[in-house]
């Protein structure tokens, strides 16, 4: 048996009730065989890949809360810190209540290559809690923040773990959490990323992950003798993710006509909004049915459909397998001619291969949406030399990691006789950097 073919049977006894994970581990390990089988011998014997897909560790713990009512509620929280050889376990904290250890164990798992990808020094770790934020008052959300930072803090800080925020956990979130860090370690550093400006967060982060997801496109499309300009693009989702992209992808002279949450989702023939989503999504925190009470040429669908919609680019940005077969096949039978995605593993297996088959310019979410975790970085080189960088300076660094992560992501696809498969050049140029480091580092 081959040693891919070995680890991934080995993964799939060892992890079998968590099938986020495995679909992350086993597309990965599928586009490493051509790498490993060169290596096979070496990295057998260094046991490379069993340990690549073990977290270093991971962490679970109660996080009692007391509601507005006088009652006291108990969630779950997780922080696992997957592997550490090229610096400091960095990734975000989700609070979902879908939650469980298996998802923020493939969340962490794709950190690890999307964080080498980056080009900087930060390695991979992910968590979060079912905790749901919907519908919660800010003290009940302070209350739960507070408790899960005060059992967490005493795993992370600037130079070990750096967590960040990802779906259900924005800016509020991280301030309440960061004062409490503050508070427990008497320590005033940079241990979250995301921050408020006015207590050492980085200008440009709130915006970097829709805006390094269009750079990337950008960047892709050109390499194909296009551009944006003048293209139809249809976008999944309505929070961070989404509503930057749609913002930059107005701003490169595209045209977003979508926007989903998790009830239901918009088409808007004149193109998104993005002032009027903001205020429904980050003031309001409401549903996309005020979206469209507010925008006559706004129509609202019950449940998941943003993919029937003619396109000629999908971002989905909103969640795991949110874009499966079916819609694969009405974005080839539309014509659309990219998929990049926002959100982290959005496509599923079957999809992504069909999309393949069929042609579609097709960038997975560990390089497409790398732009967050990498100004996350930037951050964190502002605290620690003690300085703000302008937007402009963030900004224009962002856009060149983006540029850099595709011509690097395009090459190793190269190298390996696999021109434009994106998901395996990610993977390749992810995992070289990783593997080179864990061997030099010996057995760890
Ligand atoms: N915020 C960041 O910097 C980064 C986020 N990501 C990924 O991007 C995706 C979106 O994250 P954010 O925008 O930060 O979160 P968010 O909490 O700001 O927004 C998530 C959006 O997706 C929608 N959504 C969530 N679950 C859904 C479901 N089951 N069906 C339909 N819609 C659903 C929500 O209604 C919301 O509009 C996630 O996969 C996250 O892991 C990836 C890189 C960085
Ligand atoms: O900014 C960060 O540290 C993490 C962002 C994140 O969670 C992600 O890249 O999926």
């Amino acid at each position: 048996m081959s040693y891919v073919d070995e680890v991934l049977e080995r993964v799939k006894t060892k992890n079998a009730s968590e099938p986020e994970f495995l679909q992350a581990v086993d597309e990965v390990l599928e586009s490493l065989r051509p790498v490993i089988e060169a290596n096979e011998e070496k990295y057998r014997k260094e046991a490379l890949l069993e340990r690549l897909t073990e977290p270093d560790r991971q962490f679970k713990f109660r996080v009692p809360w007391v509601d507005d009512k006088g009652q006291v509620q108990v969630n779950t929280g997780y922080r696992v810190q997957f592997n550490n050889s090229i610096g400091p376990y960095k990734g975000g904290l989700r609070l979902h209540p879908s939650v469980n250890i298996g998802i923020i164990k493939f969340l962490g798992f794709e950190q690890i290559f999307k964080n080498s990808l980056t080009g900087l020094p930060i390695g991979g770790g992910k968590g979060g809690s079912d905790f749901d934020p919907k519908g919660k008052s800010d003290r009940e959300v302070m209350a739960f923040c507070q408790s899960f930072m005060t059992e967490l803090c005493k795993y992370i800080g600037a130079d070990v773990d750096v967590p960040a925020g990802d779906i259900g956990t924005g800016a509020r979130e991280i301030g309440y959490m960061f004062g409490q860090y503050k508070r427990i370690r008497g320590m005033y550093e940079g241990v979250l990323t995301g921050k408020g400006l006015s207590y050492g967060g980085s200008l440009a982060r709130t915006e970097a992950t829709g805006y390094g997801l269009l750079y990337m496109t950008e960047e892709l499309l050109k390499c194909h003798g296009t551009d944006i300009a003048g293209k139809t693009i249809a976008v999944s989702g309505a929070g961070n993710v989404a509503i930057y992209a749609i913002q930059k992808a107005q701003q490169l002279g595209g045209k977003p006509v979508t926007c989903s949450d998790s009830t239901g989702w918009i088409y808007d023939p004149e193109g998104i909004d993005v002032a009027l989503l903001k205020e429904v999504k980050e003031v309001k925190r409401a549903r996309l049915t005020e979206y469209a009470a507010a925008r006559p040429s706004a129509q609202y669908h019950e449940g998941r459909g943003v993919w029937s919609v003619k396109c000629d680019v999908a971002l989905p940005c909103a969640t795991q397998n949110e874009l499966d077969i079916e819609d694969a096949k009405q974005l080839v039978a539309n014509g659309c001619m990219a998929v990049c995605e926002g959100a982290n593993m959005p496509t599923t297996e079957e999809a992504t291969k069909y999309l393949q088959d069929n042609k579609v310019l097709f960038v997975p979410g560990k390089a497409a949406n790398a732009g967050g975790v990498a100004t996350s970085a930037l951050e964190m080189s502002q605290n620690s030399e003690r300085l703000s960088w302008t937007f402009e300076e963030v900004d224009a660094k962002l856009k060149g990691i983006m540029v850099n992560i595709y011509h690097n992501i395009d090459d190793a696809a190269k190298r390996y006789g696999q021109e434009g498969n994106y998901v395996a050049g990610a993977n390749i140029a992810g995992f070289e950097k990783v593997a080179d480091a864990m061997l030099a580092q010996g057995v760890c």
